[in-house]
């Protein structure tokens, strides 16, 4: 097994503050990476690479091993499922899985339900015994209840400026988000200790208040 420990970092909006923290934690991502169209850096030095993947990739980079750990939205690691562990909780990109609809809306007997996050969706509706239709989107989700393709819509809420702005309310807060490490399995047990010392600087970061 490859000594360097392989790290997947989720392009987009969680990369800056994941890069911020480990810089905060003593793991040297030098800052040349931010802006670069570059998808594999090594930082020798540290005994580290990262892969930039898409977010919702992540946890397949991580399951098949490719990447030791990886960074990834508890959101997208509830919806993909994948056999991994989740190490720690890194709090950060934090947001919120709402159900969402028009401020008028009426209850129908079957509503459709438009998300990008299908599983999250379906498994949250059939535990409160809720029949519903959910329809596969791969973003601008607020759209779907404004143009009569669904009657409401699994999303992330942030600032709420984007149901502010288009008109719709938050019916339901599912479950608050932020970005989690996870680790392959195997590495898990043949790179324990760097693993383990990688988990403790993060953890010794956060518990120092650094971030949020
Ligand atoms: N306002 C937000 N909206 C969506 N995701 C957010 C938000 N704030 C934090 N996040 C986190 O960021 C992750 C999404 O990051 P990002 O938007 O860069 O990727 P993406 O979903 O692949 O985007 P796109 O498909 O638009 O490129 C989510 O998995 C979630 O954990
Ligand atoms: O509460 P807010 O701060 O407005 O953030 C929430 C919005 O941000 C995300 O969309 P994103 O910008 O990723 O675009 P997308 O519609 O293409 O997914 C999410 O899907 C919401 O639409």
């Amino acid at each position: 097994m490859r000594d360097t420990l392989m790290v997947a970092m989720p392009k987009g909006r969680i990369y800056k503050q994941a890069s911020q923290l480990f810089r905060e934690a003593g793991l040297p991502i030098p800052d040349d990476f931010d802006d670069s169209r570059k998808l594999i850096f090594d930082v020798p030095d540290a005994g580290m690479s990262f892969i930039m993947a898409k977010p919702v990739d992540v946890p397949t980079y991580v399951e098949y091993g490719v990447a030791d750990i990886g960074v990834v939205g508890k959101d997208v690691l509830m919806e993909e499922n994948k056999d991994v562990y989740e190490l720690l909780d890194l709090g950060i990109a934090k947001c919120r899985m709402s159900v969402i609809g028009l401020p008028d809306w009426k209850p129908v007997i079957h509503p459709r339900v438009a998300t990008k996050y299908p599983n999250v969706a379906s498994q949250y509706f059939r535990e409160r015994g809720q029949q519903v239709e959910v329809i596969k989107l791969n973003g601008s989700i607020e759209l779907a209840p404004l143009v009569g393709l669904a009657d409401r819509i699994v999303d992330m809420v942030e600032t709420g400026a984007t149901l502010r702005e288009n008109g719709l309310v938050e019916m339901e807060t599912m479950f608050d988000v932020t970005s989690r490490l996870i680790a392959n399995r195997v590495s898990y047990r043949m790179k324990n200790e760097a693993i383990q010392a990688l988990c403790d600087r993060l953890q010794q970061t956060l518990q120092r208040g650094a971030r949020p």
